[in-house]
């Protein structure tokens, strides 16, 4: 199924404090894109990788469990691993922190197996103004739900972006699952 699902609430307000204050104490890496090019054109954010982080297991056992119960209601993929770390991101209105229009799926090893993608709001809607997830399913393009919490899962290979903050700041967990090339 190549669409876009939602899944509200799938990290409580608290649960989301939680994730933010495991990675303040991390030293944040400037955003790379797929294939680990720098091109601030495309993208401003830093992004903390959560397995560098002792606690963070009951993130991933929360993500495991989101990603099958979705995989098995709506997308049906072959899914056999998540290959790389859950990222938290941070796009801050100081430096118009976004993310042009791109699909996950790249040349790398890893990149190169990813299906689907999930991006889990950590932020108030109302903590920042710009800072939308759009994804392209077909022709129009679909906004994200901005609650807190509610997390966002689409095929990798999908057109998506994520528009300048113009105030504030928007946190985000993205986590890839992966698997057999598509054909
Ligand atoms: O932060 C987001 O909403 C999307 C992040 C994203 O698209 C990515 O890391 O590939
Ligand atoms: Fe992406």
């Amino acid at each position: 199924m190549l669409n876009v699902h939602s899944i509200p609430g799938a990290f409580s307000p608290d649960e989301c404090d939680r994730v933010r204050s495991l990675v303040a104490q991390q030293p944040a890496n400037d955003a790379r894109l797929v294939g680990l090019t720098r091109d601030h054109n495309i993208r401003r954010a830093d992004l903390v990788w959560l397995d560098d982080v002792p606690e963070a297991d009951w993130v991933m056992d929360r993500i495991i469990d989101l990603v099958r119960t979705a995989n098995r209601d709506v997308f049906d993929f072959d899914l056999r691993e998540f290959a790389e770390s859950p990222q938290v991101a941070r796009y801050g209105a100081e430096r118009e922190g976004h993310f042009g229009w791109h699909s996950d799926i790249g040349d790398g090893a890893l990149a190169a197996k990813r299906k689907l993608t999930m991006v889990v709001q950590l932020s108030a809607s109302d903590d920042y103004d710009g800072g939308d997830l759009e994804v392209m399913p077909s022709a129009h393009v679909v906004a994200a739900s901005r609650n807190r919490g509610c997390a966002t899962l689409f095929p990798s290979m999908l057109l998506h972006r994520v528009t300048p903050v113009t105030r504030g700041e928007r946190h985000s967990l993205t986590i890839w699952a992966h698997g057999p090339a598509f054909r």
